[in-house]
């Protein structure tokens, strides 16, 4: 990626194999700190294996062999004596569906903050309302707290994941389709606050939406059957592509 940013994730030569698939071919690719980098590309091209190798999730899957470096702050964290747990918090995830835990609202965002070893009362109950109004949720949670986590709208409950997943102090943001479960107000929340976090954290989102992208992406890495085929700013990548694959898809204009 022609860049002026330094990179914070630099992806060399990564291949992902499942028994009878190429799944990712030969990635090479830098995302640079503090900027949106949307990851684009038709169904079934490998953007949720790509950013689930970020955070090493793909141990989860033991059919997949993993072959190639991700370098995090210079760490290879695909090196197998890594403690994953210390990378999950680092890159932390938001998936497509919200996961909120079954407690209140207030014990999702703590849990967060326990994982770090903060348990002090006062320092939890002032990051707890610091990491809801960093997730725009707080305005519509202060007066009900300890309500369960599951009476909110699913959308609230977007936010909340949101929420807790800041309050663990990652270096990144992984995420994965985050409002594809979700109507247009709240679309544009979580998109609102993704602008307003990138002055702190860097962010990998997952689309293939191309409005989306063109809305939130300073970069774009678009990929088709496993390989990057071009990847750039989003005003080069989106608004004048150089290769027909990217073309096409442009132009479908999804
Ligand atoms: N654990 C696995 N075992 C075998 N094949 C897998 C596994 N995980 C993913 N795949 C295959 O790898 C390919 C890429 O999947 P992936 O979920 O990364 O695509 P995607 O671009 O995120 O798709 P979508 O936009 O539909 O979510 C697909 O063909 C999928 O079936």
């Amino acid at each position: 990626m022609v860049m002026t940013e330094t990179p914070i994730i630099r992806i060399r030569d990564l291949n992902v194999h499942a028994p009878d698939n190429h799944i990712l071919k030969n990635i090479h690719l830098d995302i640079p700190k503090n900027k949106i980098t949307v990851l684009l590309g038709p169904s079934g091209c490998g953007k949720t294996t790509l950013l689930k190798s970020l955070n090493r999730l793909t141990d989860l899957y033991p059919e997949l062999k993993i072959k190639g470096n991700i370098y995090i702050d210079d760490d290879d964290i695909l090196h197998p004596e890594r403690d994953v747990s210390q990378i999950r918090q680092k890159m932390g995830l938001l998936s497509q569906r919200p996961y909120p835990l079954p407690m209140s609202i207030f014990k999702n965002v703590a849990y967060g903050l326990k994982l770090k070893g903060i348990t002090k009362k006062d320092e939890v109950e002032r990051r707890v309302q610091e990491y809801l109004k960093k997730a725009a949720l707080w305005d519509e949670v202060k007066d009900r707290l300890h309500s369960s986590a599951e009476q909110l709208s699913i959308g609230q409950q977007q936010r909340l994941c949101l929420a807790r997943g800041l309050a663990v102090n990652p270096e990144v943001i992984l995420a994965d389709e985050p409002t594809s479960a979700l109507d247009p107000v709240s679309t544009q929340m979580i998109e609102h606050q993704f602008q307003e976090l990138k002055e702190e954290y860097t962010i990998v989102l997952v689309t293939h939406m191309l409005r989306q992208a063109r809305r939130l992406a300073d970069y774009v890495v678009f990929i088709y059957y496993g390989k990057i085929i071009e990847h750039g700013p989003v005003n080069e990548v989106l608004d004048n592509p150089k290769e027909e694959l990217t073309k096409k898809y442009v132009s479908a204009g999804v």
